[in-house]
């Protein structure tokens, strides 16, 4: 997609929590126990913690929204692994930005909230899509080119769990990103071949779930995978991951996100889904079935 190809995405079951406290005065306190995670930031907004960085840029663009963010303690917590190319930046940014400007009483309309987590994502990984943001935001599985935003949505979408397993190696989304950039430019005219090749991809993928056909979603993700091999960004790990799917019964398996680490996505006829979670458990600490298609970001509940 980097290139200006069409990408399929889906909201997964995986929710990331944030719980916005107001406070009397400054500074406003953002935590995430499981990152180990701590910023306290006065008005000027920064604070120590590098990882934070998104999350400040986040509070910086709801005040650019006219959010009158109050002081408050945030604390997040998230299904999701960091850094596994399973969006928990742009999930993370979107549960602050909806429960602090839910604590400044300002309503944000989904394309606020997507204009506000885009900034987080700019700051997490420089030049982002924002397929990751539209996919959390409006949830469904969508259609998106870069540039365009979201250009399609399937309906009813899947109706099978996907199995998602981490390969455990974490990596920034930029780094494999770059790479693959340099990689189409050196390959003259096999560069558009390919993305020719991605684009019916993407056609022959939205009828196949549209239609639900399983094996075609399953054999389009097996070619999906190959190409991602060739242009370098898959590692052993997931290609250990994706063989381990399809041994187990899996009709498809593919590196999800960016590459050079991070997670793989399979599908499955749903009578062989524990057998390719249980074969995927041997290869990978987390691994996990879950609804694709999901709800979008929704505030769940406010008290004064
Ligand atoms: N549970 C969490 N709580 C707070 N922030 C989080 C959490 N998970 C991820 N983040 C934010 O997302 C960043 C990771 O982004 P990135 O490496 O792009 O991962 P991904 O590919 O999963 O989006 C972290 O540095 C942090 O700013
Ligand atoms: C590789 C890419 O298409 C998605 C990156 O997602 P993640 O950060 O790996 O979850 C980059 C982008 O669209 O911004």
């Amino acid at each position: 997609m980097v290139n200006g190809s069409r990408a399929i995405a889906t909201a997964l079951g995986l929710w990331t929590q944030a719980i916005a406290y107001e406070k009397p005065s400054w500074p406003i306190e953002v935590e995430s126990p499981a990152l180990g995670l701590r910023c306290a930031t006065g008005p000027e907004l920064s604070c120590s913690s590098r990882e934070a960085t998104p999350l400040l840029a986040v509070v910086k663009a709801l005040r650019g929204a006219d959010v009158d963010v109050p002081p408050a303690r945030v604390i997040i917590s998230s299904e999701a692994p960091a850094s596994a190319g399973l969006g928990s930046s742009a999930s993370s940014s979107a549960a602050l930005a909806s429960a602090l400007a839910e604590l400044a009483g300002a309503g944000l309309s989904k394309e606020e909230l997507y204009r506000v987590v885009m900034e987080g994502e700019r700051a997490a990984h420089g030049n982002p899509s924002g397929v990751d943001p539209a996919a959390v935001i409006y949830g469904g599985t969508i259609v998106f080119r870069k540039g365009a935003g979201v250009v399609g949505t399937i309906s009813p979408g899947l109706s099978v769990p996907l199995i998602v397993a981490d390969s455990g190696a974490r990596r920034s989304t930029s780094a494999p990103v770059l790479s693959v950039i340099r990689f189409l430019d050196r390959i003259g005219g096999l560069r558009d071949s390919m993305i020719g090749l991605v684009e019916q991809i993407i056609d022959l993928a939205s009828d196949a779930i549209r239609k639900g056909s399983l094996e075609d979603i399953g054999n389009l993700m097996n070619i999906n995978h190959g190409l991602l091999s060739a242009i370098g960004v898959s590692t052993p790990e997931l290609e250990e991951l994706v063989h381990a799917a399809r041994r187990a019964g899996a009709l498809g398996a593919k590196l999800t996100g960016a590459g050079w680490g991070g997670s793989i996505i399979a599908i499955a006829q749903p009578e062989k889904t524990n057998d390719v979670v249980s074969a995927l458990s041997a290869h990978s600490r987390w691994v996990r079935a879950l609804e694709a298609g999901a709800e979008g970001a929704r505030v769940v509940e406010a008290s004064y």
